[in-house]
């Protein structure tokens, strides 16, 4: 092994532009952390393990994942056995969500970071193998000395990405060990292997989440082709592409020509422009066909093996029935697996008088939810929402408590009812609850756990009895160990969470489109049709601002749009050329964005698709 003094100076040296024979990623990745992320090659970090009640959260989130998952790790893990492979299943966000190992060396493994728990982004780890492939989206080797933390380079890892069926990095599998041979080529083996894992990961999670949609599988040889096909694609009744497998989608493009496409591109189009088939054709590829009956033609010549399953829309009847959801809560969504999971969970605790917080980005429906919940347990009283980061804080405290008349100077004779009188038998939903300032966290407390409220200035408190609904986009967990939210007032909110996904995590986007636009048609009293591109684009979007921004960007577009028909001129710039800033944490391109509108908050909001209040948020994260 080399010794830590020449891996700094060699990291130097590259560093300040010195070639180097090592891999282009190996590379790439070391100048990221150099001039990026400002790590130090000096300074040697040990690897991090994220604390118990975080990665509780972690795994919740990645709840349907790790099933998923589950049964290609333990294939993988029995392929490699006794050759003291470690595996490691990490999120999107680079934590450890499942892993697989010997524990005969469980010490060994959890001190090198090859545990539950580990995060291996690129920013906090240096150069590894989950980081620079969260980065690249590609798989990649970091063998030894690769890494770019001396406390890492005995480790070889080798990482494989997992896409979900819309091309967003869902997670990254990895493959490590603690010792290894010294040659980079003796992990080639373990590269294939963990690749091929991804590819059948992501197979599986395309057939589980499109249920309703037909499932083309596609294979360059016919004996592969029901068992372990290169790639499959799902397609809406119309023949559309609504979903597929990234990983070996793109490498049929490769092989198509399309290179310079990205799988994303793919999504919204009718599958005829990719292949010499219609969608009527598609009951010519299911099972008991022969195999030269099966076979596909790409528009640039490629010969493809093909098998089709039909939407389960017909078996239905055969499968026991779901229990029925409430109607307010059966609407949310449509073939999104883990909405159907939330929608499930959020029937059980809306028939109990359960707190229950609601996690997920800006925009993604926390109160849309929140609604439904208490529309689902048969909505008797009211529904009052307070949205904490919107009320100054100095009123904070009247408007949710209320106060006795006189008061204090200027507060009316007759005193004020508060919010948590107002919501008493009925809900009270606490929208971004980690915006309540610490004093006022106390009296909620106090309220939550004696069901009681005491006016500002009464001397007697006020039986109250309500259900409290609370939401945040933030992560609370974190906040409580910064000491900025108080710990018994989370686990008494807590009680039960529901992790909204985001909208580009949603399987069934192209439903909500249509689902929005009726809500338009209504409101407007007018029709509209999207046309294919414009569906394309919509497909094909980011969603930043999550369903307010889609919402938002359907408005503008039936407003702009010619006689009802919605293309892609009726639809707002931003979607074309979407500003980085739009996107979580990029707070150099939301300062420049900023700029861009002339400092002008409102403007800004409009051009992103989201709140005021949520552009107010960041850029108080960035004083
Ligand atoms: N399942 C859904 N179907 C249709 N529209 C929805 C759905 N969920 C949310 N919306 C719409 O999306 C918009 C944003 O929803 P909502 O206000 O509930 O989000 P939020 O997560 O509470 O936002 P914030 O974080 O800014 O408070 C609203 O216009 C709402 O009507």
């Amino acid at each position: 092994m080399v010794s830590t003094l020449s891996h700094i100076r060699e990291i130097e040296r590259v560093g300040m532009g010195a070639v180097s024979p090592r891999d282009a990623p190996v590379i790439q990745s070391w100048l990221r952390c150099l001039n990026d992320y400002k790590l130090d090659p000096a300074v040697a970090q040990e690897a991090y393990i994220v604390p118990e009640l975080k990665l509780r959260e972690h795994r919740e989130q990645a709840e349907e994942l790790i099933r998923i998952g589950r049964s290609g790790l333990e294939a993988l893990f029995n392929q490699v056995a006794g050759q003291n492979y470690v595996l490691l299943l990490s999120d999107a966000r680079g934590v450890t969500v499942d892993f697989m190992g010997d524990p005969t060396f469980d010490n060994q493994l959890r001190k090198a970071g090859l545990y539950l728990g580990s995060e291996w982004s690129e920013n906090r780890a240096g150069t590894c193998a989950v980081g620079a492939c969260m980065v690249s989206g590609e798989p990649v080797i970091i063998h030894q000395d690769d890494h770019f933390d001396t406390s890492h380079i005995g480790l070889t890892c080798t990482a494989a990405p997992v896409f979900d069926t819309l091309g967003s990095l869902t997670a990254v599998l990895d493959i490590s060990q603690l010792r290894s041979p010294t040659v980079k080529t003796s992990q080639q083996l373990a590269l294939h292997l963990v690749a091929s894992t991804a590819r059948r990961i992501e197979l599986a999670n395309l057939i589980t989440r499109t249920r309703n949609d037909w499932v083309l599988r596609l294979a360059r040889s016919p004996e592969f082709l029901d068992v372990d096909p290169d790639a499959a694609i799902a397609l809406d009744g119309s023949g559309r592409i609504t979903g597929l497998t990234h990983g070996g989608f793109g490498a049929l493009a490769r092989s198509m020509n399309l290179a310079g496409l990205s799988t994303r591109d793919f999504l919204g189009q009718p599958i005829s422009q990719v292949f010499d088939i219609d969608v009527d054709d598609l009951p010519r590829f299911m099972r008991g066909r022969s195999n030269g009956e099966r076979l596909l033609q790409a528009r640039n010549g490629l010969v493809l093996f093909a098998s089709a399953v039909a939407p389960a829309v017909n078996l239905r009847s055969a499968v026991p029935a779901q229990p029925r959801l409430p109607r307010a809560l059966r609407d949310l969504s449509n073939g999104d697996a883990a909405m159907e999971r939330v929608q499930a969970r959020a029937a059980k605790l809306a028939a109990r008088d359960i707190p229950i917080l609601i996690q997920g980005e800006t925009g993604s429906g926390k109160e849309f939810l929140a609604r439904a919940i208490h529309d689902g347990c048969g909505g008797s009283g009211a529904f009052v929402a307070v949205n904490c980061a919107a009320i100054p804080e100095h009123l904070i405290e009247s408007e949710l408590f209320g106060y006795a008349p006189g008061a204090f100077t200027g507060a009316s004779q007759k005193g004020k009812r508060g919010l948590i009188e107002e919501a008493s038998g009925g809900a009270l939903f606490l929208d971004e609850i980690g915006d309540m300032p610490l004093a006022l966290q106390g009296r909620l407390l106090r309220v939550l756990s004696e069901n009681e409220v005491q006016p500002v200035g009464a001397l007697k408190a006020r039986a109250v009895r309500l259900r409290v609904l609370s939401a945040s986009h933030r992560d609370l967990a974190e906040l409580v160990r910064e000491g900025r939210f108080r710990q018994d007032l989370y686990y008494r909110l807590n009680a039960a969470t529901l992790s909204l996904p985001a909208l580009r995590q949603r399987q069934d986007l192209g439903w909500l489109v249509d689902q929005l636009l009726a809500r338009i048609e209504k409101e407007n009293g007018a029709s509209y049709r999207l046309d294919r591109a414009a569906r394309a684009v919509l497909l094909a979007h980011d969603w930043p601002g999550n369903l307010r921004e889609l919402s938002n960007a359907l408005r503008v577009a039936a407003a702009l749009s010619e006689g009802g028909v919605i293309g892609t001129d009726s639809l707002p710039d931003h979607l074309f050329a979407e500003p980085a800033a739009a996107r979580p944490g990029d707070e150099d391109a939301l300062r420049q964005a900023l700029t861009d509108c002339g400092n002008n908050v409102s403007a800004l909001a409009r051009k992103l698709g989201v709140n005021r209040s949520t552009i107010h948020r960041r850029l108080k994260r960035l004083n």
